[in-house]
This record gives C-alpha cells, structure tokens and sequence, in this order.
C-alpha cells in the first residue's frame, strides 16, 4: 500500500503529491497526519489518498515513519474540498489544510480528576477520629461525582484526606476528557407559530433538503422579519432526517443573544466557534462535532469547516459582511464561496440571508443562480420611521454641537418615557483625528502614515494599525497656531456629551475599547437590554442581532464617513449599515424612530436607506457597477507589494505590472481586462513597510488565476513580499 501525501512545507515547488510506502501493520487511514522522510529530515505531511499502484519509481520509495492522529481529521470530502480552494484561491495545499485543521489540535486532550462516592451507606460514628473525612463523604452524598479541584475548594479540604478515603474505598478518583468550554443552561423555548411568508420559506428550502438536491437559496428579508426563526426551523428538519447544520454569522453578530436562541432551542446539541476562544476550546468545539455530540454549529467563517460527515444544510446569516473573506492570510478565501462548493460536493443545501444582501448576491438571485425567497414584513411592529438631517443647516442654525436639534429632543422624550436608545458612530475613533483649524495639518503617524486618533481620557494620540502613540500637542508643530484640536467624533466624545446635556441619563458604551476584557460585550448587552442603562453608545458591534424590544430610537451621528472611504463598495457599505443599525429601532410592540446625521443628504446610500428601499439602491448602485466594470460585472484582484524601502517596492511593484500585461498578453485575453496602479495603497505603510497596489480586473476570474500564479512565482527582492487577493472585499 502506498500513500500520496502533501508535506507541510511552503513553496512552490513542493506543493504536489508525494508518493510513500505504508509500511506493513501500519494503520494508515487516508485523512490523517504523518510524518514522513523528506530530504534528510522528518516533516508533516497529509494523507489525500491511498494507492495500490505508486506513480514513483519503487526503489526511490521512502516509508512513512509514524502516523500523527489516533483517526482521520479530514473525509474525502474535505479533501477534494482542500483541492478546490488550493486551486480557486491560488495558495498552497499546505495552507489549505491548517486552515481546515483546527486551532489546537495538537494540545493534547485536557483531562479532568473527577471524585465519585462508591458507597453509599456512610456512619458518623466510623469517623469519630476523622471529621474532616466525614465532611468529604456527606458532600458527596448530595453532589457525586464532582471535580477533584471545586471538591478542595469548597471543603477547605486537603489531598490527603480524599488519598484516605480512596484507599478505605469509600470513593473513587479518576480522569475524564472534558470540555473546556461549556455551553451554559439556557431555559428551553419553543418554536412560535410561523407566519406565511415564513412557512413559505421554510417549505421550500425543506423541499431541497429533504430531496438532496444542493441547491442554493437567497432568504432576502427585511430586519426583523424572522429570518432566524427560519433558520431554526430549517435546521430542525435537517436534523431530524439525521442531518446536521452549520450556521455562519459574522463575528459582531455573534452576540450572546444569538448564541442564546440556538442553545435554548437545540440545547447540547449545538457547539459555538467564536474568535474569542482558545486554540484548546477550539479543539474541543470540533471534536463534539468530530465525536457526534453535537448537530448544529454556530460560528464565524472557519465553522464552515466543521467536520460533519452528513452535512444537510449551511446557513449564512447577513451574508452581505466582508467579514466572510479572509483577507489579511493566505488561503484569502470567502466563506460564502468555499460554503457553496462544500454544498455542491455534499448535497447540502445553502441559505444566505440578509435584509441588505451584497449586490453581487442579489444579482445571482435575480438572474436565478440563487432561488430568490422573501420576507418583506415585520413580524411584530412595523419598519421603523427614519428622518435624515442636514448637519450643515443645523451649523448654520447655530447649533454647533453634534446632537442636531431633532435627535436632541427624541433623546429628551425618549428618557421621559422611560424608552431606551441607540446611538450609533460608524468606527470608533475613525473620526476623532486633530487637525490645526489655521494650516490644515493633522498629526500620523510616523510608522503607518494613519491620522492618529485623539483619546479623551488620557489625551493621547494613538495609531490603530501598530499602536504607536504620543502626548496631545497643545500647538501646532507646523504654524504653531494654538488652535489645533479634535475633529469628528468619537464613541467617548459623544458619551462625554451626553453625560453633560442629560446628566440624569444612565449611559452605556460598547466599542474597542470597552469590550476588550473577556465577556465584558456581554456584560453590557444585558445590562442595557435588562433596562440598566437609557442609552447604548457604541460602534458596528451594534449594529447587529440587537433584539431589544424596549429601543425605539437609533441616532446616527455622522452618517458620511464610510460614505468617503476610498472604496468602490462604500455607498454599498453605508446603505447597509444605515439600513441595519435602523433596523434596531422599534423591534416590539412599540414604534421606532431613527435619525441620520449627515451632510450629504442627497446621496442615494442616504436616500434609499432612509425609504428602506433596498432594491431602489440596487438599481443605482448596479447602474454604477456596470459602466465602471465593478463586481458583479469583472472580478477584482488586488496586489499588494510591500518592503521596508520604497524605492524597492516601487520597482518591485512596476515589475508586477508588467508581469500582469505579459500574462494577459500570453494568454491574448479578448475579454475586458485593465491593470491599475501601481499606486501606494491607501493606507500606504505599515509597521515601517511601505505598501504598494497594482489593481487588475477582468471578466473572466480564470485570467486572474492564471495572473495570481505567475505573479506569486516571480523572484523579487529579499524583502519583498506580495500579496495576492482575488475578488477582495477590502481594497485599503
Ligand atoms: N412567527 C413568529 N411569531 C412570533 N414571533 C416571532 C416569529 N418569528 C420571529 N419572531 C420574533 O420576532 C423578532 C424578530 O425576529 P428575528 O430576530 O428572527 O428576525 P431577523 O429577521 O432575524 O432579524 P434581524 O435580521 O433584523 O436581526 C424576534 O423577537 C423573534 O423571536
Ligand atoms: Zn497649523
Ligand atoms: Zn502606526
């Protein structure tokens, strides 16, 4: 028996199948980590396949030298899987596959010492000489087995006492696997009564499931129309034909009252995969998946690769997030497009959902690549009342602060009535940049050149990329004019303002930086949805799985800054934010309202989210797509080449431009095409390395592809390094 195996080693030239002997006895299963004899030493390797006939020449064969896993870590499935994205996303196999490994799977398994009484008639008198043995015993009675550790802890108690006891035979100490992570006891709820549209759904799709059939669905509902009620009926009916489910939601939606509504519904069954855990926790996530303990996943874009063997359905929740793409490591897949192959090869059925689907989503579907379903009402109030305002009328009306007249006294009301809002900023500290009101300069910083943002309470300058920071300067260096103070708006400003027009106001902030310690997210979510606090100030983390019945105002501040990001997607990105941040008002019986701030009152992002009117904005922004060759019209590919001397990166970068031309030359590519750049990309350095982008769009993804490989096969500089993202969704 031989095995094809592909060796953990990135290059090029060693991403291919390598052929060895099993040796006789050995339990090799094809999915499992070997280690095998490669130039001299011993390297990882994954086995794809197993083989009576070997393509290498019998006596050159080495022999694998040691199996790594008890049993496979990855099906055929996978594996052809593996093979897709190496290929569609131009990376190594290698790379592949820890991307599919879990974190943490070479930790080992975490064991527990559990205490367990084995006898159960237990006399005070045989302890007269021994309380503290006795003690032990009586706890047990009433809580057996427990962990050795908790047991210590809430005796007050010693190992040598337990020793004695174990040795008397009274009781038992020994080991078990356990989870590190735990799901917690949530009350057990009930699906409600579904309404048609919902039904009408949920028929559908069930058919798809039921029959095999891998089709691919667009549940385009409005916020709040229950989409996740379908999604929890859905997966009911998967799992109760022995299927299982996966659920992507992006990392800010992964709020603990989503996780909430799949616990309470599924129980144990379901394991959670968020960034927050540890490579260990992570192990454990995957091996009750691994272990058949669990039938539905919910997590972030690696729990598409949640090892099911009898996978039913992928549902991808607010599929429109840029979330889904990994863009900062190699293999930069989207989660979307690997959930959709990984359906294809399964015969799994995939949803993706959104009340603001991305434009290429809703293209498909309304070309009829996706089945296009739709819940277009709420299920309890109706859309929320949104009003936009004009920031430089209200400047010209002399009100200078950043609450327009409006939002002020909906504030004002809305305490009276002891109703909650939502105030909203698009980033924290995006916008709290300084500049000098006299000459215009604004302080970077001097690794990363990004304006440093302004912290309130410990008047700092800090760079959000590497963290460099610097005291706040009181004169500007450049005019030394003394006017030189914060612009824009951050989360702490508008809490600070708050606190002074409405001091009687309970205020909460959720960004950055006060959810950094762990669980803190959650602390203030239930704080403000249990009514501790009036008012919730807080950034994108927001703007998402909020279901507060009791919010019936949403304020955003400043509506224009993702408007002016040097990106083609940002009037996407603004109607999808406005349109979802809005979506948290008025979610009960009570009505909402929302206001807009903004100074571009007559941009059609702010127009059509202010009509709630998705498709309006889809037939101006498509309209734009198509005559400026965006996506879902060419596919996009970025390169960016980066070093810590410029003069390299720039020459390295022209070298990639011709390097594209040649190819597309080569290949006599009729179809659109066009290279841009190079240019330094908008956030032009980083950590010391200067960035530079050459852009290339095409009709065709295969001219990309065949661009990607040359490209990345090119010999540059040492310190040169370049990276390839097709059909990126972030361009800075
Ligand atoms: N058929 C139903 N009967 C009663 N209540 C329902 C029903 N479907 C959903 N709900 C409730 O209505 C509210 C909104 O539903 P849900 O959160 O599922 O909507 P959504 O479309 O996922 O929202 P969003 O995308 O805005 O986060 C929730 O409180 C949910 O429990
Ligand atoms: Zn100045
Ligand atoms: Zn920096």
């Amino acid at each position: 028996m031989f095995a094809e195996v592909i060796v953990e080693i990135k290059a090029s030239n060693t991403d291919r199948l390598y052929t060895y002997k099993v040796p006789e006895g050995m339990d090799l299963e094809v999915g499992m980590r070997v280690l095998v004899p490669f130039k001299n030493r011993l390297v990882e390797g994954y086995v794809v396949s197993l083989t009576d006939k070997p393509s290498y020449s019998l006596e050159k064969i080495k022999s694998v030298y040691k199996i790594l896993d008890k049993y496979p870590i990855f099906n055929e499935k996978m594996i052809k899987l593996a093979k897709w994205m190496r290929d569609y996303y131009k990376c190594y196999f290698s790379e592949v596959f820890q991307t599919i490994m879990p974190a943490g799977i070479d930790r080992g398994e975490k064991k527990v010492k559990l205490v367990r009484l084995k006898i159960e008639d237990v006399f005070e008198e045989d302890f007269k000489k021994a309380p503290r043995q006795y003690e032990v015993l009586r706890y047990l009675k009433k809580r057996s087995p427990i962990k050795l550790s908790e047991l210590v802890k809430i005796l007050n108690t010693d190992y040598g006492t337990i020793r004695a006891l174990e040795k008397k035979g009274y009781i038992e100490v020994y080991e078990e696997e356990i989870s590190r992570f735990q799901v917690r006891d949530v009350e057990k709820t009930f699906p409600p009564i579904l309404t048609e549209e919902q039904k009408r759904a949920v028929e559908e799709v069930k058919k798809s499931i039921f029959s095999g059939q891998p089709d691919a669905y667009l549940l385009f509902g409005v916020t709040g129309s229950g989409k996740t009620e379908v999604y929890l009926k859905l997966i009911e009916e998967t799992v109760k034909i022995g299927k299982s489910a996966i659920v992507l939601v992006p990392e800010i939606a992964l709020t603990p009252q989503t996780i909430e509504r799949f616990v309470s519904r599924f129980g144990n069954r379901v394991a959670v995969i968020h960034s927050g855990l540890s490579p260990g926790e992570r192990f454990d996530e995957w091996r009750k998946v691994k272990n058949k303990e669990v039938d539905v996943v919910v997590g972030v874009r690696s729990a598409v690769f949640a090892p099911f063997d009898n996978l039913g359905l992928i549902i991808i929740d607010e599929e429109h997030e840029a979330t889904y793409k990994q863009s900062d490591t190699r293999p930069r897949y989207n989660a979307k497009e690997v959930a959709e192959k990984r359906c294809e090869i399964e015969k799994a059925v995939l949803v993706m959902a959104s009340a603001t689907p991305s434009l290429e989503t809703y293209y498909k579907a309304i070309k009829g690549d996706y089945k296009l379903l739709k819940l277009t009402r709420r299920i309890k109030a109706s859309m929320p009342e949104i009003e936009v305002v004009n920031m430089s009328d209200e400047l010209a009306k002399g009100n200078n602060s950043i609450f327009s007249r409006k939002l002020f006294s909906y504030i004002k009301e809305n305490l009276k009535k002891g109703e909650q809002t939502i105030l909203f900023l698009n980033r924290r500290g995006y916008s709290s940049f300084v500049a000098c009101r006299d000459c215009g300069y604004v302080p970077k910083c001097p690794n990363c050149d990004i304006s440093l943002t302004y912290h309130f309470e410990d008047k700092k300058l800090v760079c959000h990329y590497c963290g460099y920071e610097e005291p706040m300067r009181e004169t500007c260096p450049k005019c030394g004019s003394k006017r030189i103070r914060y612009m824009g708006i951050g989360t702490e400003r508008v809490e600070m303002d708050i606190k002074k027009f409405f001091p009687e106001a309970r205020v909460l902030r959720m960004d950055v930086d006060t959810t950094r310690r762990k669980g803190s997210h959650e602390k203030i979510f239930y704080e403000f949805k249990n009514g501790k606090a009036d008012i919730l100030i807080g950034t994108q983390m927001i703007s998402k799985g909020f279901d507060i019945p009791n919010v019936t105002l949403v304020g955003v501040i400043l509506a224009d800054i993702t408007l002016n990001l040097p990106d083609f997607r940002s009037s996407e990105r603004t109607f999808q934010l406005l349109t979802q941040v809005a979506g948290r008002a008025g979610r009960g019986e009570k009505p909402g309202r929302v206001v807009i701030q903004t100074y571009e009152d007559n941009h059609y992002s702010i127009l059509t989210a202010k009509e709630q009117d998705y498709v309006k904005f889809f037939r101006e922004e498509i309209k734009y797509r198509e005559i400026f060759k965006y996506p879902p019209f060419a596919h996009l590919m970025n390169i960016v080449v980066s070093g810590e001397d410029e003069e390299k990166v720039k020459n390295a970068s022209a070298n990639t431009y011709l390097a594209c031309q040649k190819v597309i030359n080569k290949l006599q590519v009729k179809s659109y095409n066009k290279i841009l750049g190079p240019a330094p990309a908008p956030i032009s350095k980083i950590n010391n390395r200067y960035r530079w982008q050459v852009i290339v769009k095409s009709e065709e993804r295969e001219v990309l592809e065949e661009i990607a490989e040359y490209v990345q096969n090119m010999k540059y500089p040492k310190d040169i390094r370049v990276a390839v993202d097709i059909d990126p969704l972030n361009i800075m």
